[in-house]
């Protein structure tokens, strides 16, 4: 089953000069899939992410998300739509200083007014997938990077999300601090069936995905396949990268 459809999707940035930054995109991402988006820099990536998550308006074409059109709502419905039906995880997690961990990680039910015992359950249960009951009532000062990115994820799973979406998670990460986090959206895609789908530089991230699709000039170039071994995948990601210039690493 798809959760997300894109049919001929460009979108073209007005100004002095007009520039198209997408270009009849076609794409699909199935349930429970974890895919990565690569490409070189200014190649429409993020552009793509963002028609993806609504904050942006295709110029022609249809995003499909979960059966609904976004991009078709109205502005209310439009928020709601977004707080119900994504999660989203940002290169520096973008947790709130004055909020607990807890408080963080319960944000969107807060924002959807959701009950307070129903929260609390929702929050026992992604703390616990996710490791993190001891830190619930820290502040984001008071834990470890790691600690953090944990929330970070709890937060984006913590509504059921149809779908997952990263920009760059592992952008401000050392080696090590990536494959953690690599490791906990592989875990979370595996045991939660989480649609995940998110932008990278990162080669070594991706390796991580069942999917890599990668854009040039805002036209989908190819897609890879992981078979059985992720350093093979890797190298194979390496390959492509080197043949439209993403920045390897
Ligand atoms: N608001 C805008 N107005 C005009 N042009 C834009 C705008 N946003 C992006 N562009 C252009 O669209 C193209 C695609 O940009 P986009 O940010 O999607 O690329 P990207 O692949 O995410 O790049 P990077 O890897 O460097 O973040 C670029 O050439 C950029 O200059």
């Amino acid at each position: 089953m798809e959760v997300l459809k894109i049919n001929d999707v460009s979108k073209v940035y007005e100004g002095k000069v007009a520039y198209t930054a997408l270009k009849d995109i076609n794409l699909s991402v199935d349930k429970g899939e974890f895919a990565a988006i690569m490409g070189p820099s200014g190649s429409g990536k993020s552009t793509l992410l963002n028609v993806i998550s609504t904050i942006d308006f295709p110029t022609s074409g249809e995003v499909i998300l979960n059966g609904q059109m976004p991009h078709t709502l109205e502005k209310e419905q439009l928020a709601k739509f977004r707080r119900r039906e994504l999660g989203f995880v940002f290169q520096n997690f973008n947790l709130l200083d004055t909020l607990t961990i807890g408080e963080n990680i319960v944000l969107p039910l807060t924002l959807d007014a959701v009950p307070v015992d129903k929260m609390n359950k929702r929050l026992k249960e992604a703390a616990s997938k996710l490791g993190i009951e001891k830190i619930l009532n820290k502040r984001t000062y008071e834990v470890s990077g790691g600690q953090a990115q944990r929330a970070a994820v709890a937060r984006a799973i913590i509504h059921s999300p149809s779908l997952l979406l990263a920009d760059e998670p592992t952008g401000n990460l050392d080696s090590k601090a990536a494959s953690d986090v690599m490791e906990l959206f592989e875990t979370i895609n595996q045991n939660e069936q989480v649609t995940t789908l998110m932008v990278t530089h990162d080669a070594q991230a991706a390796s991580y995905c069942h999917r890599v699709i990668f854009i040039k000039d805002g036209q989908l170039y190819n897609e890879l396949h992981r078979g059985e071994s992720r350093k093979q995948f890797y190298q194979q990601i390496i390959d492509v990268l080197s043949l439209i210039g993403g920045a390897a690493k």
